[in-house]
This record gives C-alpha cells, sequence and structure tokens, in this order.
C-alpha cells in the first residue's frame, strides 16, 4: 500500500512479449460486472521509464480504491501472483519531442501523479539537453497520501531545475517531520498557480487526476492567456 486506499500494483506480461510504451500513456484493465457484463478501466503508467518494457520488466500502476468500485473490488481480490487482461499502452498525454518551452508545469491530484513519475527520465533529459525547468505542483489530503513523495523530494534534491511542491488540502506535515522542510503549501494546487505566474509564450501545462481540479487549473491556465494547445489534460474518469 501506498496510502491508505492506495495501492501500488506491479505486473509483468505473461506472454513473454515486451510493452513499447510513452511515459504518461494508460494502460486498459479489462474485466466483467458480477452479472457477466464486459467493462474495462484506465490506470496510468507509473513505470519509471524512457523506452520499451522488455520481456519481465514490471509494468507498474497505482490504483486508488473507490468504495464499491466494480475494478476496485477486483484489484482487492487479486491474490499476489493473479493474472488480469489488460490492453494498450493508450493515451497522448506525453512530453512531445518538438516541445520548446522555458518550463513545463505539472500538475495532479492523487494517483494523477503517476505519469510525472513515469517521466521523470524525459524530464531529468530535457533539463539536461535545453535546460527546462519542471514545477511539479501535487496535491494530496495529507502527508500519507503523497505518492511517491520521497522519490519526486530526492529528484528536486538532485535537480536545480525541478521543484517539487506537495499542496495538503486537509492536513500538514507534522512539526519535525522531513516534509515539513519542504516546499509545501497548504490549500488546494489550483489556489497556488497565481504564485508560479503562469507564462503564455515559455510554460507548456499537465494537468493530471480528479476531473474538477482540471477543469479548474485549465480554466485558470486559461485566463493567464495559455493557449489550449499548451495545456494537456488527462481526466480520471470512470469508464462504464
Ligand atoms: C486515462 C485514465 C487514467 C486513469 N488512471 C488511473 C490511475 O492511474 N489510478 C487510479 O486509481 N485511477 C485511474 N483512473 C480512474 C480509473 O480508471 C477508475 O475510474 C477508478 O479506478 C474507479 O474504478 P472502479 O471500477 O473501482 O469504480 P467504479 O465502479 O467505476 O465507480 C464506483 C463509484 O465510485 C465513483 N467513483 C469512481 N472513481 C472515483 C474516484 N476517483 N473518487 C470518488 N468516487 C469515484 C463512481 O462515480 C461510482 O459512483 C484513470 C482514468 C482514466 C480515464
Amino acid at each position: 500500500m501506498l496510502a491508505p486506499g492506495i495501492a501500488h500494483l506491479s505486473f509483468v506480461r505473461s506472454d513473454g512479449q515486451p510493452l513499447d510504451f510513452i511515459p504518461g500513456q494508460f494502460v486498459q484493465v479489462h474485466f466483467q460486472y458480477a452479472d457477466g457484463r464486459p467493462t474495462k478501466r484506465s490506470y496510468s503508467l507509473a513505470t519509471v521509464h524512457d523506452h520499451a518494457l522488455g520481456p519481465g520488466e514490471a509494468v507498474e500502476i497505482a490504483v486508488s480504491y473507490v468504495p464499491g468500485g466494480a475494478a476496485t473490488a477486483l484489484f482487492e481480490g487479486l491474490p499476489e501472483g493473479g493474472e488480469i487482461d489488460a490492453s494498450g499502452p493508450f493515451g497522448r498525454f506525453c512530453l512531445m519531442p518538438a516541445d520548446a518551452n522555458r518550463r513545463y508545469l505539472l500538475i495532479a491530484t492523487g494517483t494523477g501523479v503517476t505519469p510525472y513519475r513515469a517521466m521523470l527520465p524525459l524530464l531529468e533529459r530535457a533539463m539536461a539537453e535545453r535546460g527546462v525547468e519542471v514545477v511539479l505542483l501535487f496535491g494530496a489530503r495529507s502527508p500519507a497520501e503523497l505518492l511517491y513523495g520521497e522519490e519526486f523530494r530526492a529528484f528536486a534534491a538532485n535537480h536545480p531545475g525541478f521543484r517539487f511542491v506537495p499542496c495538503f488540502s486537509r492536513e500538514l506535515p507534522a512539526p519535525g517531520s522531513a516534509q515539513t522542510h519542504a516546499d509545501v503549501r497548504h490549500g488546494y494546487v489550483q489556489q497556488f498557480l497565481d504564485e508560479f505566474a503562469p507564462d503564455a509564450e515559455g510554460d507548456i501545462a499537465y494537468l493530471c487526476g480528479n476531473p474538477n481540479m482540471v477543469d479548474a487549473c485549465f480554466e485558470a491556465l486559461k485566463g493567464h492567456g495559455l493557449p489550449v494547445a499548451r495545456i494537456r489534460r488527462e481526466k480520471y474518469v470512470s469508464s462504464k
């Protein structure tokens, strides 16, 4: 468990094939409702990688369990070593080779941060090769829900161009804990956009996770003059 109710799950392809994925993409998990109707749900790949996953390399996802959720029941009932059907990868929520921006504004809530974890090697390359800066604004209710927080903090410590800003909506880190020394905020991510002075010319923004957050940030960034083409979105909604 990454946090209460949020699992980090790791799979390998049982057919021994590689998985050619671009960080930011997702897979779809296929299963049936209790009445036999087929359905599927999408999960972003969390695997930190910059090229195809070879045979036997882990396909990682982070799943936030939703009470009463159909896929949630599937994952909760899955024993270690259990198999699921999946397809993909899909999606275009990816860094683009032609990007010529000065800064990436990466904004997430909850498991919406997983695409950015997957992107770390590509971000590292973009920072080294073209001096791009990166700000990761990550909204979580509490320090316990700051998924992969230590990894992002360590990455920021080793990369001066990468700024990690956790935003806690409910509970701040306990006094004296490691997180109190970090660049933390108290509130929702969308409250802090102004502070980073979004720039229509230099920024490309990515928004991932809770649909209300994505919509709020999208409107705020448009208000700062960012063209729609420079605001890339992935909303975590159920596909029924
Ligand atoms: C492109 C894409 C990528 C996604 N990536 C991820 C990911 O990496 N990790 C992840 O955990 N999810 C991700 N999701 C969401 C995921 O696909 C499912 O929607 C989620 O896991 C709930 O599925 P479920 O079958 O358990 O619940 P459902 O049976 O679909 O829903 C049960 C009930 O809970 C409500 N509900 C559904 N989701 C939520 C929620 N998040 N919060 C509160 N109530 C909810 C529904 O409206 C419904 O009433 C992604 C969605 C998309 C479209």
